[in-house]
């Protein structure tokens, strides 16, 4: 009997994309791109993050027409965002029949206390977190799949890697803690206590766990790796970069080779001009703290 949108089916599906890289792309063009150079998924939007930041304003789904021009181009599963909270867009993206909803911080919230509740939907849902509470309490809402929020559309990975490294270390910390202690912790982190329990069992997420925002280069993709990452979402880093092409390629080599210094050593040798970087200390807004 084929079951869909069952948590197995959810969860398993997200479990596909490990060691994979996820691309945003913004026209059946660079889907081609991304699907030639060989991502396990992209994800359709209206602009890359860099260019969102640019134009400000509110950041919303993508149009249907443009997710539906993507979808069409490429064979491997199209992802699109959602606002935070943002129930209508999610229904309408899982009437189209895309692949996943990424309930993303990078368009602008339209609730600002709740998220969505993600077991309603049969469409596997990513979303964002910064720590261990976050990325617990957007499980606890039927999240299959978290990625690390990092800062997305500042080509500086300082945040992503901050984020990995948090999730990480709470990880480690939660391993190591006697039972008696998981109450006051799940307490402390803001986040459902079986859940908790869950992590000390598995010693790591119950569910994949992505890096995201701000990787521009395949070192930066390979370290993200080397932290603990199951795989890496890349969007401005490949599309504002001097070849896009060439980077895409790049970038999922260094994913697939991220222990491999020598192989890390060629796949960094040509890959043209990276983005330009931002100094997270000078930005007006700051994506990552969108969502609680
Ligand atoms: O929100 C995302 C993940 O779903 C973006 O794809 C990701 O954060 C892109 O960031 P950047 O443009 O810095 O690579």
């Amino acid at each position: 009997m084929t079951q869909k949108g069952t948590w197995m089916v959810k969860e398993g599906f997200a479990e596909m994309f490990k060691g994979g890289v996820i691309m945003d792309v913004t026209t059946a063009e660079q889907a081609k791109i991304a699907e030639e150079a060989g991502a396990v998924a992209v994800m359709a939007l209206e602009r890359v993050p860099a260019d969102i930041r640019k134009a400000g304003g509110v950041a919303r789904m993508a149009s249907i027409s443009k997710i539906k021009e993507i979808m069409e181009a490429v064979s491997i599963p199209v992802m699109a965002k959602v606002r935070i909270g943002h129930i209508a867009e999610a229904r309408i993206l899982e009437a189209l029949g895309v692949d996943f909803i990424d309930e993303s911080e990078v368009l602008t919230p339209a609730d600002d206390k709740y998220h969505i509740n993600k077991w309603d939907f049969k469409v596997p849902f990513v979303c964002g977190a910064r720590n261990l509470g976050e990325a617990l309490r957007r499980i606890a809402e039927g999240a299959a799949m978290i990625r690390t929020k990092g800062e997305a559309g500042t080509g500086n990975v300082v945040e992503a890697v901050k984020h990995m490294r948090t999730v990480m270390d709470e990880i480690r910390m939660v391993q190591n803690m006697p039972d008696e202690e998981l109450v006051t912790f799940a307490k402390n982190i803001g986040a459902p206590v079986n859940l908790v329990a869950k992590v000390k069992e598995l010693g790591r997420l119950p569910v994949v766990n992505f890096a995201a925002g701000g990787v521009a280069t395949p070192a930066d993709a390979a370290l993200m790796m080397m932290l603990g990452a199951d795989g890496v979402f890349v969007g401005s880093g490949i599309f504002k970069s001097k070849d896009p092409a060439k980077m895409a390629k790049a970038i999922v080599m260094a994913v697939t080779y991220w222990n491999d210094p020598e192989m890390l050593l060629k796949i960094s040798e040509d890959i043209g001009q990276p983005m330009e970087g931002l100094e997270i200390e000078e930005l007006d807004v700051k994506l990552q703290e969108r969502g609680w």
